[in-house]
């Protein structure tokens, strides 16, 4: 049974006070994650340890890193490796969000690299995946985001595609409260699981969570959630206020 996921992403926000507040609150507030169900806050890299304090002995909820990077060690100023985020127990990463294919010119094979050193360390990498409007404006969506998985996963074996949670992110959708309708997402969602199948196998296909981000709020969560192939959200701008990203948990099916 895949997993059910609602993931936080903080992007660059908050000062180190207001996260920690944000992270009591949200924790403080009854949820009901049952044992298929998990939230993740992907936090700052100077918050992590933090984080991983506050959500300690607590069921189901995770900590993730927003990024991290390709080689193992070394002379690589401002980067953070893998191992580091392992020797704080961080068990998730994000890769790919189209923020940093965007702004720090990410390509696939870059994140094909930082996918594998994930995999080594035990890391699961949460790979974000999605179609500018222009691409959604001449239709070739589905052929766009089956090259950014081909590209960047397709090299893994059926065992280890099956650690990677996929995100489907829309960039038209992005911050600007403009979401895919449930429908735009369950065709998508399930264009990727098909053509998952396709390559691994309906029962692989059927193990890999994936989520949808993209102006994901507590109004429209329990709807773009009911979707069959919809497994969750990975969320911005709500999951920076307790009682949207709370009731988002709660959206979960
Ligand atoms: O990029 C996103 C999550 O990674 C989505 O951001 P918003 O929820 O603010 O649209």
């Amino acid at each position: 049974m895949r997993k059910q996921i609602a993931a936080a992403n903080w992007k660059m926000n908050l000062t180190l006070q207001q996260g920690a507040q944000l992270l009591d609150d949200i924790i403080a507030k009854p949820h009901d994650l049952k044992e298929d169900q998990l939230a993740v806050f992907a936090v700052p890299f100077p918050y992590l340890a933090m984080a991983q304090q506050k959500i300690e002995g607590k069921k189901n909820v995770f900590v993730a890193a927003q990024n991290c990077y390709s080689k193992k060690s070394g002379a690589y100023t401002g980067e953070v490796s893998v191992e580091m985020l392992q020797s704080l127990g961080i068990q998730y990463v994000v890769l790919g969000h189209s923020e940093r294919r965007e702004y720090f010119n990410e390509s696939n094979q870059l994140l094909a690299d930082k996918v594998n050193i994930c995999l080594e360390y035990n890391i699961t990498p949460i790979f974000c995946c999605g179609e500018p409007l222009s691409i959604r404006e001449a239709n070739t969506q589905n052929e766009f985001v089956a090259k950014q998985l081909e590209e960047s996963l397709y090299h893994l074996s059926a065992e280890q595609i099956q650690k990677i949670v996929i995100a489907y992110e829309p960039i038209w959708a992005i911050g600007t409260g403009k979401t895919a309708t449930s429908a735009q997402a369950q065709e998508m969602h399930a264009a990727l699981r098909a053509q998952l199948a396709t390559k691994y196998g309906q029962e692989v296909a059927d193990n890999i969570s994936i989520l949808y981000g993209g102006s994901v709020k507590a109004a429209n969560a329990k709807e773009i959630f009911s979707q069959p192939d919809v497994d969750g959200g990975l969320v911005g701008g709500a999951s920076l206020i307790v009682d949207e990203f709370v009731a988002i948990i709660n959206a979960l099916k």
